[in-house]
């Protein structure tokens, strides 16, 4: 195995010294010896990662599974939500390039999960961190010498509010996608796959999950008992035979890192994206049914068609433009939620079975059961 030279690498050699040749006992020497070559520096180094966007829902859940399986994260976010034995917070703006620089010293890994919430319908924000931002990450990638980034995409980028049953990763890129979010996700990916170049010894691969939900997600769960809660989770939006993939977040951390570590210059998926998912489509109204009553809420019964509601949301979503300086409301039933919840949208995982082994660790009965569990505060009448 080789080691890239890199602007960091003396410093990270520096430190790697330090800590196989403490000043200290005769055992912690004899060990020292055993450990002595460039391959288990090369070891040594592959196992210390960076997690952009570590303070999320997924990055922290990330973040914890890395340090199980033994390696040492930075955590490089705008705010810090925790704190853990072995992370060290590195609390900046990931469109900083110096700051940037200063949390991947040494670091061989990145998993870039941030973003701006996809509620969120501020479009200078979005092309700011979702783009310009990312650019800046590969680029202090790039000069810190960092050997693999590991991009957290969506399977969203090909979603344009028309059905996809067992969508591949093939399908193009969204023409009309259905909202900022989607379109700056779009041109995230495309700059991190392009960025892949075995020549220079930067690796990248793209991770694509569709509906991520478990214990501490701040958006479908919070967001459904809301719903409920203001008495507006009476209705299924179309047939309610409409089949989703939602995905349970150790399968997604699952995916990440086993992209991580399949990712080698000769492996096939340098440069490339994968859907990872439960890989057990549901219908829509199943799952946030099984939540809801999981949580001692009614489930919704009475079935409305899609046109209207579709068409409801987008008056109500141009009557919130036009009357935001006025008043300042904001509609739950935006066009791309009504979207996602009335049409079909579920992905096959087989390129990422075939290239990297992917089979999901969680089953979608359990992942409900534990998601339900975690939330005991938004219980019916808690
Ligand atoms: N949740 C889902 O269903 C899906 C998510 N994804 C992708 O997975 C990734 C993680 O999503 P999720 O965990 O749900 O999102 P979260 O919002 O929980 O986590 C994202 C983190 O990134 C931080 N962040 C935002 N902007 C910046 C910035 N400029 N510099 C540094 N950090 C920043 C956020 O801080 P703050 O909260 O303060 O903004 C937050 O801590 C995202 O890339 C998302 O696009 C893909 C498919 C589905
Ligand atoms: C009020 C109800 C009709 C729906 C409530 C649930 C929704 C909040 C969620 C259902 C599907 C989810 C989803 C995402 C966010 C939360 C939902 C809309 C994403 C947009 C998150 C970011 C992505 O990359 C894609 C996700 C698709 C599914």
């Amino acid at each position: 195995s080789s080691v890239r030279l890199s602007p960091n690498s003396l410093a990270t050699l520096f430190r790697f010294l330090k800590e196989i040749f403490p000043v200290s006992s005769s055992s912690n020497r004899r060990n020292a010896f055993r450990i002595s070559s460039l391959e288990s520096f090369s070891a040594w180094s592959s196992k210390r990662c960076a997690v952009i966007g570590g303070s999320g829902f997924l990055g922290r859940h990330l973040v914890e599974k890395l340090l199980g399986k033994g390696y040492t994260v930075s955590v490089f976010d705008i705010r810090q939500s925790y704190e853990l034995p072995g992370v060290t917070f590195h609390q900046g703006d990931l469109c900083d390039k110096q700051a940037l620089l200063t949390a991947l010293q040494g670091v061989s890994l990145v998993f870039h999960c941030a973003s701006p919430a996809p509620a969120s319908d501020d479009k200078a924000l979005f092309q700011r961190v979702n783009i310009q931002g990312t650019h800046t990450v590969l680029q202090a990638c790039t000069e810190a010498g960092v050997q693999k980034v590991v991009l957290t995409s969506s399977a969203s980028v090909v979603f344009e509010g028309t059905d996809i049953k067992d969508g591949r990763e093939d399908l193009p890129y969204a023409k009309k996608p259905i909202d900022y979010y989607t379109e700056t996700k779009i041109e995230q990916e495309k700059l991190v796959l392009k960025a892949c170049d075995k020549e220079k010894g930067l690796l990248t691969v793209a991770i694509r999950p569709h509906g991520i939900f478990g214990p501490r997600d701040p958006q479908l769960v919070p967001i459904l008992v809301d719903t409920a809660r203001r008495g507006n989770m009476k209705f299924i939006i179309g047939d309610g035979s409409n089949l989703v993939d939602f995905t349970f977040v150790d399968n997604v951390v699952h995916g990440l890192i086993l992209s991580a570590e399949s990712l080698r210059p000769e492996s096939p998926i340098c440069g490339k994206a994968y859907h990872i998912t439960n890989d057990e489509p549901v219908r829509f109204w199943d799952f946030m049914s099984d939540i809801l009553v999981g949580l001692g809420y009614a489930a919704p019964r009475y079935n409305l068609p899609y046109t209207l509601v579709y068409g409801l949301a987008l008056l109500l979503w141009l009557l919130s433009l036009l009357l935001c300086p006025l008043v300042a409301f904001k509609p739950t039933f935006t066009p791309m939620r009504v979207a996602l919840a009335g049409k079909h949208h579920f992905y096959s995982c087989s390129r990422a079975k075939q290239d990297m082994g992917y089979k999901p660790v969680v089953g979608l009965k359990d992942g409900i059961r534990r998601t339900v569990e975690s939330y005991p505060h938004l219980r019916h009448g808690a």
